[in-house]
Order: C-alpha cells, then sequence, then structure tokens
C-alpha cells in the first residue's frame, strides 16, 4: 500500500518543526529517513501515522485522506514503532506482542488460533520466541525493542514506521532487523542515524531544519557536497571487495559547533519527493 504526504507541516511553540514536507512512498518500497538531531525524521513519522492532530497538510494511506479513516482502520493498514515505546510493567513478551492483534478483534472474532499463530510467527521474526514467557519489566533494551517490532508485525500492515529500530541492538540483530525489513512485503519508512545501514534503503529522503532537503537512491543523495552541508562531516567511500557494496568512512570538520544561520538555511531548501 503507498502512502503520500502533501505539504506535511507542523508548527510547535512558533518553530516549524515539519515544514512543507511532500513524499510519495510506493508499496513495497522501503524508504529511509536520515538527517542529523532534530532534523525533524521522529515528528515526521508521527504526522506520516496521523498522531498529531495539529498538523497540516494531507497524508494518504492508499490513496485515502488519514485525518477521515476510524483509529481502528488506520491501524489495520499501517503500525509504527516509535523509539521510547512502553507498554505496561505487568505484561509478558508475548502479551505484548498480542496487543498488535487488537484492531483485528471484536466480539464476533475474539483473539483465536489464528491470532496466536500470527503472534508466534512475530516472536519468531525477531529471534524472541523463547522469551515470550518473560515479563517486560524484565527485558533488556534491544530485547524490548525487537519485541516492539514484533507488536508492529502482528499487527499484520500495509505500511510499517520504524523510528531508529537499531538503537539498542548488537550488530547481529541490527543486520537481522534491517535484512528481515528489507524482505517484508510491506511498505516501509525507516529512520536511520547509521548512514552505511541506510545505503540498503530503495531510496533516501534527507531531513535538515523540518525540511525534507533530498531524496532519491542512496548512491545519488549522500553526495560528499551533502553528509558536508547537512551532516557536517567529511566521507571518504570505499568499496568491499567482497561484494563491492560501497561504504562511507567519515571524518570530523569540527567539534559540536553551531551551525552559522545563513548555512543552515541553505543546507535546508525544500525538495519534493516523488516516486522515481
Ligand atoms: N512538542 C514540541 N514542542 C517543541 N519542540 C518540539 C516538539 N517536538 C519536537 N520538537 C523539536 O522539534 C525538533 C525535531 O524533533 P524530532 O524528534 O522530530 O527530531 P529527530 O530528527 O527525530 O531527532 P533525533 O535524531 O535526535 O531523534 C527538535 O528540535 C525537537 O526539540
Amino acid at each position: 500500500m503507498k502512502i503520500s504526504a502533501t505539504d506535511l507541516s507542523l508548527q510547535a511553540q512558533g518553530r516549524n518543526i515539519v515544514d512543507g514536507v511532500d513524499l510519495q512512498v510506493a508499496a513495497g518500497e522501503t524508504f529511509g529517513l536520515v538527517g542529523p538531531n532534530g532534523s525533524g525524521k521522529s515528528t515526521l513519522l508521527r504526522l506520516l501515522a496521523g498522531l498529531d492532530r495539529r498538523a497540516r497538510g494531507i497524508v494518504e494511506l492508499g490513496g485515502e485522506p488519514v485525518s477521515k479513516l476510524p483509529r481502528r482502520e488506520i491501524a489495520r493498514r499501517l503500525a509504527m514503532v516509535e523509539q521510547q515505546a512502553e507498554t505496561g510493567e505487568a505484561l509478558t513478551a508475548r502479551q505484548v506482542v498480542e496487543l498488535g492483534r487488537t484492531p483485528w478483534l471484536s466480539a464476533l472474532a475474539p483473539f483465536g488460533p489464528a491470532d496466536a499463530a500470527i503472534v508466534d510467527n512475530a516472536l519468531q521474526a525477531v529471534g524472541m520466541k523463547g522469551m515470550a514467557a518473560r515479563n517486560w519489566s524484565t527485558l533488556s533494551g534491544g530485547e524490548r525493542q525487537r519485541l516492539q517490532i514484533a507488536r508492529a508485525l502482528a499487527q499484520r500492515p500495509r505500511i510499517l514506521l520504524l523510528d531508529e529500530p537499531t538503537n539498542h541492538l548488537d550488530i547481529h540483530h541490527q543486520l537481522a532487523l534491517l535484512r528481515l525489513v528489507q524482505d517484508l512485503p510491506l511498505t516501509v519508512v525507516i529512520a536511520l542515524h547509521d548512514l552505511n545501514q541506510a545505503m540498503g534503503c530503495d531510496r533516501l529522503g534527507v531531513m535538515a531544519g523540518g525540511r525534507m532537503v533530498a531524496c532519491g537512491p542512496p548512491d545519488a543523495v549522500l553526495t560528499s557536497d551533502l553528509l558536508r552541508n547537512v551532516f557536517r562531516v567529511g566521507a571518504t567511500s570505499l568499496t568491499d571487495p567482497r561484494d563491492d557494496v560501497r561504504l562511507l568512512r567519515f571524518h570530523n570538520l569540527e567539534t559540536f559547533n553551531e551551525i552559522p544561520a545563513a548555512a543552515a538555511d541553505a543546507a535546508c531548501k525544500s525538495r519534493p519527493c516523488r516516486n522515481p
């Protein structure tokens, strides 16, 4: 299912947190959102999920405005995993994942064997089946993160929004999660800080100052000029002889300097992000 945004904006305390974002993500595409701290990635994801009614602009899920869809219908189409997902302390790992089935249940369709099988599969997909009986409060940060992803998978959405889903994971689970996400037959929008991991997405959108300032295939977007102007780092491009994949090695240009306003403005010109 495709997801699109037209002139999506949010102001808070007199600031443009998200500023005129135009975006189209095709069905089945993995779209990476990258950008410096505070550039608006998490806020944009929340707006795409229809979670902030103060937003201006239009978000469409499968061609229908999210603002016109009931919450339950949104949850059947779209699942989101936020950075700091919390849940009831008293729940077991399995019960957390079972929550993902909520949009599909009703008095006439209570939780049944088909739902239990979906929950099993979701736990298996993130390598958490062996911990299903553990209490949420006893799990590590990475285990909780994998469980939240399992909850989103159990929701059986058509669109998955992930906010830095690898930030608590060890390298094995980072790579496993990225592979899982790329192989899912879903439309995925994923915010990532690791630009080498982001290179595995079909397309990238670069956020700066609340605007989407570049969008396209990773190789075309992550140029040395953009890395200098938006991320304020130098970069050397290397090629892995194992599979000829391009990697970036970064160097400091400066240490924790504020960006001069003129340079920030120049780096933050919006670009509409249409399908190729
Ligand atoms: N409710 C709010 N009121 C005021 N400012 C806000 C609000 N929510 C977010 N912001 C600010 O908006 C900016 C964008 O925040 P957001 O969390 O979307 O950035 P981000 O790109 O996800 O950052 P990070 O990479 O650090 O996670 C930040 O400067 C943040 O402080």
